[in-house]
C-alpha cells in the first residue's frame, strides 16, 4: 500500500458571490506517493497545484474522489473523514509546509517548531533541543529564536514554517513551494533537506517553482494538466 493514494479526485468551486457560478478545477486526478520518494506536481499557473495540494492537507474539501492514507496500520480516506480524524491525521501522519507562516502572537520561533513534537507528547526539553538543531541548520540567526517571528522577513518565517514541518517523522509530508524566499544557501540546505527525509522513508508531495530546486527533489513529476476537467460541450 503507498502512503499516500489520490483515486478520482474532483473538485469545483462554487462563486456564491458570482450568482453561483461553478469553477471546475480537477476532474478525476488519480497518483501515488510512495516511501521514500518526493513526487512534484507540475503544470503552468491556475493548472490546480495548489488546489490539489490543500486537498490532500484536507483545507479543501473535495466533490469525489479518495484520499486514502496508511495510518495507525490502518487504511484512511481523509476526503470524508470527520474533522476531528482529520485533525488526529494531521497530528500523527500527515504534515505540510504552507507557503506562508502563520504566526501566533508571542509565541516565540522556538515554540512555533518545537509545537508538533510537544503536541505528539515529546518531552518539552527534548522538543526545544530538536527545534534548536532544525534552525541552526536552516541559518536563522540565534537572536531570534526567542522572538515570535510575526516581525521577521519573509525568508526567515519560511525557515520557521519549514522547521516546524520537518521536525516530526510523519509519514506523509506536504510542501507547497518551500524554497520560494530562500537564498542559494538556504535553499540548498532544504534539498539536504529532503533528501534526508527521502532516505528516512518519508513520502514527500510538492510543489517547487523553482527549476534546480524541482530536478534536484523530485523523483517523478506528476502534471495536473493531465487532470484538467473536460468543458461540458
Ligand atoms: N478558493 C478558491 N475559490 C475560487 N477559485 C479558486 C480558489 N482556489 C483556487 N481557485 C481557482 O482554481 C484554479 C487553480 O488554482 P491553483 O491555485 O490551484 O493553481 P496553481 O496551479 O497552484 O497555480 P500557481 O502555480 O499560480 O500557484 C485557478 O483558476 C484559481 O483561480
Amino acid at each position: 500500500m503507498s502512503a499516500l493514494s489520490i483515486r478520482n479526485l474532483s473538485k469545483t468551486f462554487t462563486m456564491h458571490l458570482r450568482d453561483g457560478v461553478v469553477l471546475p478545477v480537477v476532474e478525476n486526478v488519480e497518483f501515488d506517493v510512495h516511501a521514500g520518494e518526493c513526487v512534484v506536481l507540475g503544470g503552468p499557473s491556475g493548472a490546480g497545484k495548489s488546489s490539489v495540494l490543500k486537498m490532500v492537507y484536507g483545507n479543501y474539501g473535495v466533490d469525489s474522489g479518495s484520499i486514502l492514507l496508511a495510518h495507525d496500520g490502518a487504511e484512511i480516506d481523509l476526503a470524508k473523514a470527520d474533522p476531528r480524524l482529520v485533525l488526529t491525521l494531521r497530528r500523527d501522519t500527515i504534515a505540510y509546509v504552507s507557503q506562508f507562516l502563520r504566526t501566533v502572537p508571542r509565541v516565540s520561533a522556538l515554540d512555533v517548531v518545537a509545537e508538533p513534537l510537544v503536541i505528539r507528547g515529546t518531552d518539552k526539553a527534548e522538543a526545544v533541543e530538536r527545534a534548536k538543531a532544525l534552525l541552526a541548520q536552516l541559518n536563522l540567526p540565534e537572536r531570534l529564536w526567542s522572538l515570535p517571528p510575526a516581525t521577521f522577513s519573509g525568508g526567515e518565517q519560511q525557515r520557521v514554517n519549514i522547521a516546524r514541518g520537518f521536525i516530526t517523522d510523519h509519514k506523509v509530508l506536504l510542501l507547497d513551494e518551500p524554497t520560494a524566499s530562500l537564498d542559494a544557501t538556504n535553499r540548498a540546505v532544504v534539498v539536504e533537506m529532503i533528501a534526508r527525509k527521502k532516505a528516512a522513508g518519508t513520502a514527500l508531495l510538492g510543489i517547487f517553482h523553482d527549476e534546480d530546486v524541482r530536478n534536484q527533489v523530485a523523483d517523478r513529476i506528476v502534471d495536473v494538466t493531465a487532470f484538467a476537467p473536460r468543458i461540458a460541450a
